[in-house]
């Protein structure tokens, strides 16, 4: 069929002008998707941000959990040196997370960066009295961990370690949550086995004057595994070697805070005995992995997290000494009664079980270490504590 152009030119015009038409319906159709989308996005940010804000105090950024992936989890002790930098990290992960602590060691600025946020509580309460909440995971840390602490109030670290263990099992018993017990490189005692498997049974004095913690721990991993045994609770054990790093307590007497407060304050640095008694330190964070990774496991048995890099104390001082830049002596005083000469983790179980290993070296953190016991002392001059 032959077109004239006359004929087609008006067709061509309407159907180009109904396209352009039906284009630019499209066009706005999208364009009011997108404002609809952009509110949405906006109402989105703003109930975000709402979330992370309250009474004018803003908080670290936490991830959505729905209510599926969302845990509520209980951390005794939360309020001390361990216990806050794993409240920071299952914050961040989006948990509800609720501490108890009796603050006789803990210290509430190291959580008030999250006071008043929505998913995060805090109780005021001594766990040797029994607790009753709903929760899906518990990790006790809840005791004095230096040495000069525990050993201040034997007694009451004994209760702390044996009735308060029993009132956290029981409440695992009771709300079926799984639970994860600190304890300490302090059950092997002053070892004859170096570097100590979780195998090892130990050499503890149980009269000395570490009984009280030593033993006490040892009670606990007992306890866990009659609740384990009995009553089929899921437990985690954890025996926690020396660890170190920002919200130690200043005055906490343990050789970490001590040789670098020693350092800044330009004292003689006061090394226990011979000096040549060796540890081996690992860094908070290392810490928080491993604990975070034994509970996500499902490995029962006892497993040591610590870092296997081992010094004496007395290149200990030295290397504190260094990275603080002092020109303080160092010297040897009476050494304390049943000190542990060697310590050095064997972390294969950590490594097999959990692929877990310490990431941060020793120079590493103790400059992030030494950077906020600065910060503190200066916090305190400002305010007279010092
Ligand atoms: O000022 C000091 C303090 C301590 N020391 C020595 O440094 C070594 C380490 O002592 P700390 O007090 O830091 O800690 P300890 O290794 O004795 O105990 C620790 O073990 C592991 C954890 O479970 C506990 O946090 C804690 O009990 C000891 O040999 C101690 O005698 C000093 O030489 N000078």
């Amino acid at each position: 069929m032959a077109h004239s152009t006359e004929a087609n030119e008006p067709r061509e015009y309407h159907s180009s002008a109904l396209i352009s038409e039906v284009n630019a319906n499209k066009v706005e159709d999208i364009l009011r998707e997108l404002k609809e989308t952009k509110q949405k996005l906006g109402d989105l940010e703003a109930k975000f941000h709402a979330f992370n804000t309250k009474n004018g105090k803003s908080y670290p950024d936490v991830k959505y959990q729905n209510f599926r992936s969302k845990k509520r989890i209980l951390v005794t002790g939360g309020g001390g040196f361990v216990g806050s930098h794993l409240v920071d990290r299952l914050m961040y992960e989006g948990h509800e997370v609720t501490i108890v602590d009796n603050f006789f060691t803990g210290n509430k600025n190291n959580v008030e960066h999250w006071i008043g946020h929505n998913n995060f509580e805090m109780i005021h309460q001594d766990i040797v009295n029994p607790l009753f909440i709903e929760v899906d995971e518990i990790y006790h840390l809840a005791s004095p961990a230096s040495p000069p602490h525990y050993m201040f109030n034997p007694v009451k670290t004994i209760k702390t370690n044996t009735i308060g263990t029993i009132n956290m099992l029981g409440l695992a018993k009771r709300v079926g949550a799984k639970i994860l017990i600190a304890s300490t490189s302090e059950v092997y005692g002053d070892p004859e086995v170096h570097p100590q498997p979780e195998t090892y049974w130990g050499n503890v004095n149980p009269i000395g004057p570490r009984a009280c913690y030593d033993e006490g721990k040892r009670v606990s991993e007992t306890l866990s595994y009659a609740y384990a045994k009995q009553e089929k609770v899921s437990v985690r054990v954890a025996r926690i070697f020396n660890t170190y790093g920002p919200r130690m307590n200043l005055q906490d007497g343990r050789v970490v805070s001590n040789f670098i407060l020693q350092a800044l304050r330009n004292e003689t640095i006061t090394v226990y005995g011979s000096g040549k008694q060796t540890r081996s330190f690992q860094y908070v964070s290392d810490l928080v992995d491993g604990l975070i990774a034994l509970m996500n496991s499902n490995y029962s048995l006892p497993v040591n997290l610590g870092n296997p890099t081992e010094h004496t104390i007395t290149e200990f001082a030295v290397i504190i000494k260094k990275l603080v830049g002092g020109k303080n002596k160092i010297q040897m005083v009476n050494a304390v009664e049943d000190d542990p000469q060697r310590r050095r983790p064997d972390i294969t179980r950590a490594m097999t079980y959990l692929n877990w290993k310490p990431k941060i070296p020793l120079k590493t953190g103790l400059e992030k270490t030494i950077k906020y016991f600065k910060d503190e002392l200066n916090r305190q001059n400002i305010h007279g504590f010092a």
